[in-house]
């Protein structure tokens, strides 16, 4: 079996951040691991509380696994400010992991800023050059190269300016576009469009982090990253469709639909 390991935030509802990876990776049938780099005190309606783990801990975790398990991928979730990202740059590039999938987590859904606005520039400098694939929604991938994105061509755009500051590929999202939600991957050459079919459901809280825990497993397990990136939209769509009614505000997806496809509200 292959090992994901997520560094992170962790979500005491267990929709998105840490919770969300380590279920995202059990149903891709790898074995999930974690470095807790925030711990947010969150709910489907909103997020009350942040709070960091200093850098040494951060760096410790790294050292922990790295030392002692093979690691096939590691995905980036919220990192929030510039000492976590730097103790994170500084250990990924002593450990040298095969795929690196960055989710440059900003703000959650539901309105919170997840990372510092100082920060911007050392996610930038240090941890997008490391990346396998950086997969930022239409806002992250705006505040990135500081301009509105809104279509498919402004998409394609910033896809590629994303690009020069050293990923080895970007996705971005297309969630959050009007109409149906197209992702647009781009590798240094050519542009693919991932076409998805919009799912009216209140089921989104966590889905960037799905979407990029689900494409580190894919990778990890040896799919190509086009393949991960479609495998991880077709799971992602599912996880949606089959969205869990729990909470009052933007619920969880579903990550055990495959296995009891019936079961969409906790009784
Ligand atoms: N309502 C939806 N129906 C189907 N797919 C969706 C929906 N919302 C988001 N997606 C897909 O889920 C993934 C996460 O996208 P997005 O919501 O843009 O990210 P984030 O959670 O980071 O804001 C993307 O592949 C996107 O196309
Ligand atoms: C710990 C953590 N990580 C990431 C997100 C983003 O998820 P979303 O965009 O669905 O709010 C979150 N809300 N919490």
């Amino acid at each position: 079996m292959k090992t994901v390991l997520t560094i992170a935030g962790s979500d005491s509802s267990g929709g998105a951040g840490i919770q969300a990876d380590l279920k995202t990776f059990s149903a891709h049938g790898v074995y999930g691991m974690s470095v807790i780099a925030a711990v947010t005190a969150q709910n489907t309606q909103g997020v009350l509380a942040v709070e960091d783990i200093s850098p040494d801990m951060i760096g410790k975790q790294i050292d922990a696994i790295f030392t002692d398990i093979p690691v096939h991928a590691v995905k980036i979730g919220m990192v929030s400010d510039n000492a976590s990202i730097k103790i994170i740059a500084d250990k990924l590039k002593i450990y040298q992991p095969e795929y690196i999938v960055l989710d440059p987590v900003m703000v959650s859904k539901s309105g919170y800023d997840l990372l510092k606005p100082e920060a911007k520039q050392a996610l930038i400098e240090e941890l997008l050059p490391l990346a396998t694939v950086i997969t930022p929604n239409l806002k992250e991938a705006g505040v990135l190269i500081d301009q509105s994105i809104t279509d498919l061509q402004e998409m394609e755009q910033a896809a590629e300016k994303i690009y020069n500051f050293g990923p080895k590929a970007v996705l971005i999202k297309g969630g959050h576009l009007e109409g149906e939600p197209v992702d647009v991957l781009y590798d240094g050459n050519s542009w693919k469009h991932f076409n998805g079919k919009r799912i009216n459901k209140n089921n989104t809280h966590g889905t960037g982090c799905t979407l990029s825990s689900a494409i580190a497993g894919n990778l990890a397990n040896g799919h190509t990253l086009e393949e991960a990136v479609l495998k991880a939209k077709t799971y992602i769509e599912g996880a949606i469709d089959h969205g869990l009614a729990i909470g009052k505000g933007v619920g969880p997806t579903n990550h055990l639909y495959q296995w009891f496809p019936e079961t969409s509200v906790i009784d």
